[in-house]
């Protein structure tokens, strides 16, 4: 894992060399700057000397977990949403102090300087930043893990409004090089696609030959991540694909200069972006060729490192390593870990099966029936048709077994709920096509099952995978998410750190956040209000100069400050949001002057991006432009009222507006938002949420008390009902207003509107199957009730400072740890320094 040691010449590690020297050396040597520096070259020269100190770590790390030769954990996820790394890596490694005073002798501020790095934007939402977040905890807890995932050459595309419109841009975030990671020539493998399976005869044994039709290389990046306050630092591995052959000269000599690039364009395009879909899965064939790429890469770099200590003695392998599969993306990994055993190592079946099986483990992070990945069979036979048939002779063992276990019910009902388990499966909507279930395989495949929060995990063991917990029921178990205290709390508000780390007296709360409760103790006292409320206004201060800067527009700093930042997605409802918004507008434009300044003034914003192909969602972000350019320049109502869309939401985005939040919305229907991720960020910035009984709202409300959070609108259980009964439910006259006003064209692109108006309000058209008008009225209730909080600020400020006392639980160093003790079985392995 560390570089290798050459016998004779030790590395003179840099870390003597004074920060600032060590930059301008950087700045020298390697890009060739002498002297007056732009902000770009102060962050490369800072990056290149801050990563020495890293791979110092990440040596002696490893060296260390080579010589114990711990059980590792793999991480494996086709998503990193890692944002940027020099604070990051900076404050972990607890070098802030040396290299802010080094920027200030050339004349930089750390901040300025750390905004001229890209985001390593390789997810698109909490799916992705969960992993990052993960790898953050593992590392500061000591675990030996690795991620292992894809180093897309793009990542999620960059938004921007064209006229009140989305438009994608590609991400081109490598031309200037990445000082976090190291190309590892020495680590590539073969990964093959298509062609044929033989069987052949070796001795007695009979052997099964693939021979792939296209190969293509996977060449390693390593990503030290830095842990916190430990000497520990692991790593995200990244593949590459690469051609097997860089350029094929006889081509171009023959003239055929397009079959001459063929070779790498297909190689070079499998790696190359990242598929944009939250929520949905990507049905094209590149997708599952991607999926297969890095598991098949990974899977063969735990093996080879296994046998290069362990020999071919595969049974320990399940003691030495376990696989964490996020989401069903790297579920190809149950028929790919056979593979290699079967065919490569030579193993028997049911050996290989039960190895499998001890090694893998599956996290669910959506209920959502059109967001369960099913690949068709003749897909998977095409690309993969070795592992297509391991996945038959995989669901042949699973069914006859199922067979047997349920041979006490009637034929037709067991044959019935045979079907209803089985791996590969018609397709619902197209009755000659078979589909391989990639959910199911990963539940069969797997040890431990789990869902993200409490009521996601009962939501996935009673309905969408109840026949397989009724006969497993120990596999399946809950891992409520958080979020790393470092990156969302420590390091994005230093402002509220120091303040917490004051009043408590300590800054273990950072990687010990328990120790936030003690917090409760100021949450009435005035004089501690009074300090938190001036750290918030200093945050306001920051997210209103980014908004003149993307608006041009000047806010109104003591209006309350509403976000909500996430995908747009019609089950998350920023169109409910909006209708509130439209709503509270409305009632300002009929109240005299006087009455508005009694009224609490509000700054809505709203951010998030739609997936490219995503029709209703790309509506929705018009209309909210639409909205804020009507109520933005509305001048009886614009001291009072503001909707401002911030484009391109992303990591580094977040890091600003969440401690700049007063209120934050979770407004998803009940029962569709398995967990959410921003609503932790936003309670540990102490902004107070307004929700639905959903995902980690319903935990995050029993931490904070549940008097604290402004709860509204029907609960899961309720749902499947009201969906049937929706078309005879009386909407609110509210509703009907407001509708008649989209339609009739108050914020102009009538037509444009239409079809987000049919969705909710037209049962013959659409069926607001997301159930916006069951909850509009309590949803307008309950903004009201915020409203009337946020007017007794020593109330509203009690509450803020329980958001933060009550977070405890939502670090992520509390997941992981979960992981660790309940599933992984790993156990901490620091080096010593
Ligand atoms: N895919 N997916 N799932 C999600 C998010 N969209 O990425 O995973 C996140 C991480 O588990 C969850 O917080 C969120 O509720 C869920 O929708």
């Amino acid at each position: 894992a560390g570089l290798e040691k050459t016998a004779s010449v030790e590395p003179a590690s840099t870390a003597l060399v004074p920060a600032p020297v060590d930059i301008a050396n950087k700045l020298r040597y390697l890009f060739g700057r002498n002297g007056d520096y732009t902000v770009t070259d102060a962050y490369q020269g800072t990056a290149w000397s801050v990563r020495e100190k890293l791979i110092d770590s990440f040596n002696k790390t490893h060296d260390h977990w080579k010589e114990e030769d711990p059980k590792f954990i793999y991480y494996l996820s086709a998503e990193f949403l890692m944002g940027r790394s020099l604070i990051n890596t900076v404050y972990n490694l607890g070098l802030d102090g040396e290299y802010a005073e080094a920027l200030n002798q050339l004349g930089y501020e750390m901040e300025k300087v750390a905004d001229a790095e890209r985001d390593a934007a390789l997810g698109n939402g909490g799916l992705g930043r969960l992993a990052a977040c993960f790898l953050d905890s593992m590392a500061t807890l000591d675990l030996p893990g690795w991620g292992y995932g894809i180093r897309y050459k793009y990542g999620m595309f960059k938004q921007a409004l064209k006229n009140g419109y989305q438009v994608e841009l590609p991400d081109i975030w490598l031309t200037k090089g990445n000082p976090w990671e190291l190309r590892r020539d020495d680590v590539k493998f073969e990964v093959g696609f298509g062609g044929r399976v033989e069987r052949r005869k070796q001795g007695n044994k009979e052997v099964t030959m693939w021979t792939p039709s296209e190969k293509v290389i996977a060449q390693a990046y390593d990503n030290p991540i830095p842990g916190f306050n430990t000497p520990t630092t692991s790593n995200l591995r990244l593949w590459d694909a690469v051609p097997l052959t860089e350029f094929d000269l006889s081509a171009f000599n023959a003239g055929d200069y397009d079959r001459a690039m063929l070779e790498r364009e297909r190689a070079e395009g499998i790696s190359a972006v990242l598929y944009p879909n939250d929520s949905t899965p990507e049905g094209k064939e590149l997708r599952l060729k991607q999926q297969y790429f890095f598991v098949s890469a990974s899977l063969q770099d735990v093996l080879s490192r296994f046998k290069a200590v362990h020999g071919n003695n595969f049974d320990l392998l399940p003691e030495k390593a376990c696989f964490q599969l996020n989401d069903t993306h790297p579920t190809i990994a149950v028929a790919e870990l056979m593979r290699l055993l079967l065919d490569v190592e030579g193993l028997d079946w049911d050996q290989v099966w039960t190895i499998s099986t001890k090694c893998l483990n599956y996290t669910n992070h959506t209920v959502m029936p059109e967001a369960l990945e099913k690949w068709p069979v003749k897909v998977m036979a095409k690309m993969l048709p070795r592992h297509m048939e391991i996945i038959e002779v995989i669901n042949e063992g699973w069914t006859k077994w199922l067979a047997g276990h349920l041979k006490d019910l009637a034929p037709e009902e067991r044959a019935k709920r045979i079907a209803a388990m089985s791996i590969i499966h018609e397709n619902p909507w197209n009755k000659d096509e078979m589909l391989v279930n990639m959910a199911y395989l990963a539940v069969v495949g797997s040890s431990a099952v789990n869902g993200v929060a409490a009521i996601h995990s009962n939501i996935v063991k009673d309905e969408i995978f109840n026949d397989f917990y009724q006969i497993f029921p120990s596999k399946f178990q809950n891992k409520t998410n958080g979020v790393t205290p470092r990156r969302w709390l420590a390091w994005c508000n230093p402002e509220l750190a120091s303040l917490i780390t004051d009043t408590l007296g300590t800054s273990e709360w950072i990687n010990d956040t328990e120790k936030l409760a003690g917090l409760r103790a100021y949450a009435s006292d005035k004089a501690f209000q009074v300090k938190w409320a001036a750290v918030k206004k200093a945050k306001k201060a920051k997210l209103a100069e980014l908004i003149k800067k993307v608006h041009g527009d000047e806010v109104n700093q003591d209006a309350l400050f509403d976000i909500q930042i996430k995908r747009i997605h019609e089950y998350k409802r920023q169109y409910l949001n909006v209708l509130s918004i439209i709503w509270r507008y409305k009632q300002l434009k009929k109240m005299s002057p006087e009455e508005r300044k009694k009224a609490v003034a509000r700054v809505c914003v709203i951010g998030g991006k739609a997936a490219s192909a995503y029709d209703m969602a790309k509506r929705i972000i018009r209309l909210v432009t639409a909205v804020g350019d009507v109520i933005n320049k509305d001048p009886d109502t614009k001291e009072y009222l503001r909707l401002y869309f911030l484009p391109d939401y992303n990591v580094s985005l977040a890091e600003t507006i969440i401690p700049a939040a007063e209120l934050s919305q979770h407004i998803s229907t009940a029962g569709t938002e398995a967990s959410g991720t921003s609503n932790m960020k936003f309670q540990m910035n102490g902004c107070l949420i307004i929700g639905t009984w959903d995902g980690a709202n319903i935990e995050i409300a029993e931490e904070t008390g549940i008097d604290n959070v402004f709860v509204f609108g029907v609960r899961a259980e309720e749902i499947n009902q009201l969906r049937k009964e929706r078309k005879n439910f009386k909407t609110d006259p509210r509703w009907d207003e407001l509708m008649r006003d989209i339609e009739g064209g108050m914020f102009g692109d009538k037509d444009y509107f239409k079809p987000l108006v049919d969705s909710v309000n037209n049962m013959k058209v659409g069926n607001d199957w997301f159930l916006l008008a069951n909850d509009f009225a309590s949803y307008l209730k309950a903004q009201e009730d915020v409203d009337a909080c946020y007017k007794d600020q020593s109330e509203w400020l009690r509450r803020s400072i329980m958001y933060t006392a009550g977070s405890g639980k939502f670090s992520s160093d509390r997941t992981i740890r979960e992981y660790a003790e309940d599933i992984w079985h790993v156990k901490p392995c620091r080096p010593t320094v």
